[in-house]
């Protein structure tokens, strides 16, 4: 992870870009800097932002995202990615126009390609474009590589793309995507202790609020805990059968008992079951939730 440790001689292919979420359309670039790098005896490295730009742009308009700063390092050590420079994204990187940016990479890193995606911008308020990139690899002398867009059923995949799937529920379309299943860690916190009562004891889940949240409903899920995996069945909600006013990720673990307050877990979104509902007692909650849990066990371990 530190560029001090390598060795300066050799050369780095480096792939640019956000990266939120490392989706398959990432990973064709990032597949692509790894080959290049072997085949060419240098190192292969991914720069992109600790914070999204836009939160330092207009804060109002930053999306919810993806993945964590550290699920992303530990992905790309998995694909033999050797140096990961996620830099702070603040005013002065803000105000550097296209061309400074590359002067600056390459003045800093011994580049031997760039490569990135099709729709690449970069620079102050992305004026840099693959045609001014194009020149600048002339100009400068390094080798670049512009992956074609990557599609699923005829669709770019983009983390825009993912983000929107995830929010109206269609969890499939949206893994088929990342490429694994969506999911949301934290600490499991206190909730009002109802569900215990109609033995659907649930994991209230303390999540945080940057990250994208699937549309209210209830899912079949994998829950990870201890390096163990489990069915289960979680609901995005406000509870309504119970006058809930807020906004709670639940989750019944099947086959599990033991008390899980302050605990980390990850829940894995795997599908949509079905819509919340209010419904006219507990009774026919947990009639529901019975009905919930059947469908989880004849579902495989999916993630
Ligand atoms: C899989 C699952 C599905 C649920 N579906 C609904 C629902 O459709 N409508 C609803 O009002 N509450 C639903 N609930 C939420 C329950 O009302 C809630 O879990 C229960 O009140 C327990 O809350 P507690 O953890 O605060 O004790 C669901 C919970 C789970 C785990
Ligand atoms: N579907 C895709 N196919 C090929 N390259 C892609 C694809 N999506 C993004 N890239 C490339 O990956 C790099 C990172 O891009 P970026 O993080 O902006 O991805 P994005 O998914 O398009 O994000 P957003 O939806 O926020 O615009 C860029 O070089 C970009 O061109």
């Amino acid at each position: 992870m530190n560029y001090n440790i390598y060795n300066k001689n050799k050369g780095i292919y480096v792939v640019l870009g956000n990266f939120d979420g490392l989706h398959i359309g990432h990973m064709s670039l990032i597949d692509e800097a790894v080959k290049l790098s072997i085949e060419n005896n240098c190192y292969c490295m991914l720069y992109s932002f600790k914070n999204h730009p836009l939160k330092l742009i207009n804060k109002d308009i930053a999306p919810k995202l993806l993945m964590t700063n550290t699920n992303k390092v530990k992905t790309l050590q998995k694909k033999s990615v050797d140096i990961i420079k996620l830099v702070n994204f603040d005013e002065t990187l803000m105000k550097t126009s296209p061309e400074d940016f590359i002067l600056n990479l390459i003045s800093e890193y011994n580049i031997e390609g760039i490569i990135v995606g099709f729709n690449y911008r970069f620079g102050y308020k992305n004026m840099g474009t693959i045609d001014l990139l194009e020149k600048l690899s002339t100009k400068y002398n390094f080798m670049l590589k512009v992956m074609p867009p990557c599609k699923v059923n005829n669709q770019i995949v983009s983390s825009t793309k993912i983000r929107n799937l995830i929010s109206s529920g269609n969890l499939e379309e949206a893994n088929i995507m990342l490429n694994r299943k969506y999911s949301l860690e934290g600490i499991v916190v206190q909730g009002r202790q109802i569900g215990r009562q109609i033995d659907f004891p649930t994991a209230n889940l303390k999540y945080d609020k940057d990250f994208v949240i699937p549309a209210i409903g209830v899912y079949y899920t994998n829950v990870e805990y201890n390096e163990k995996l489990y069915r289960a069945i979680t609901s995005v909600g406000n509870n309504p059968t119970v006058s809930g006013n807020k906004l709670t990720i639940e989750t019944y673990i099947l086959d599990f008992s033991g008390n899980l307050y302050d605990k980390h877990i990850t829940l894995f979104f795997i599908k949509k079951i079905r819509d919340e509902k209010k419904f006219d007692s507990l009774d026919a909650l947990k009639a529901q939730l019975k009905k919930d849990k059947n469908f989880a066990k004849s579902q495989p371990f999916n993630i």
